[in-house]
């Protein structure tokens, strides 16, 4: 059995409103994952920003070496660069590892490239500068092959012509948010079809897939297909090797 607990970016992005929960019960939540994610020796806990700070020192005070990580512009994107940067560095400041922007994937759609072009130098040097991973998330779902293809490639020679081979290590393109409304039946998260695309394309950055990874076995397939991190609200019974219909 392939341990993947080294992979597992354990998540919980739920707002208070979309879980019936008061804030309080809401942090309390990702508190949990937390301890689960220490316990259990994942590699990362992602939430929202406002929880930076405190699952920060909560880590800290366990002595543990679990990262934590956040979500930018989530989950639509379509934030401006300055928000962008401005929640960025407010996240940075709070103690965060890694930064996993939304990219405005309408602008791309409508061929506004030049907005995806600055989103992702300015936010991708920002992290690096701090030492920092950074992701990408391009919401596969809301895009074609064809398009899927084309943001992979511009990001490969954007991070070429713009940071460091050494850098590319801690570059990611990360397939979705967990939270697009699809039409009836259709996945809103990491198909291994998509995972494809973005493994050949996004050469020499990093793969994420995140999104409706619910059973070892998928997350296994997507690790030996060369993914680097898997994004999950079912960390752990992913790591048990159980599977669960979990969803947001
Ligand atoms: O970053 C997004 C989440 O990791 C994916 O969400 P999910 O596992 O609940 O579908």
């Amino acid at each position: 059995m392939m341990n993947i607990k080294k992979y597992l970016d354990s998540t919980y992005l739920k707002l208070p409103s979309q879980s019936n929960l008061t804030e309080e019960q809401n942090f309390e939540e990702a508190r949990k994952i937390t301890e689960e994610a220490i316990n259990n020796h994942f590699y990362l806990v992602m939430i929202r920003p406002n929880y930076v700070k405190r699952i920060k020192e909560i880590i800290t005070k366990f002595g543990s070496e679990v990262k934590v990580g956040t979500v930018i512009g989530f989950h639509e994107g379509t934030y401006s660069i300055k928000d962008k940067l401005t929640e960025a560095k407010k996240a940075i400041e709070d103690g965060v590892d890694e930064l996993d922007y939304v990219v405005n994937y309408e602008a791309f759609k409508k061929g506004e490239i030049e907005i995806v072009k600055k989103e992702f130098i300015e936010g991708t040097t920002l992290g690096l500068n701090k030492g920092k991973v950074v992701k990408w998330i391009i919401e596969i779902a809301a895009l074609s092959d064809e398009q899927i293809q084309t943001i992979c490639t511009y990001f490969s020679s954007w991070a070429q012509e713009n940071f460091k081979p050494i850098d590319f290590q801690n570059i990611f393109v990360k397939s979705s948010t967990g939270f697009y409304k699809t039409e009836d039946g259709k996945p809103n998260g990491a198909t291994f079809h998509a995972i494809e695309i973005m493994l050949k394309y996004s050469k020499p950055l990093q793969v994420k897939a995140a999104g409706g990874v619910r059973t070892y076995d998928e997350a296994v397939k997507m690790i030996e297909m060369g993914v680097k991190r898997i994004g999950t609200s079912s960390a752990k019974a992913l790591s048990e090797n159980k599977s669960t219909n979990s969803t947001y």
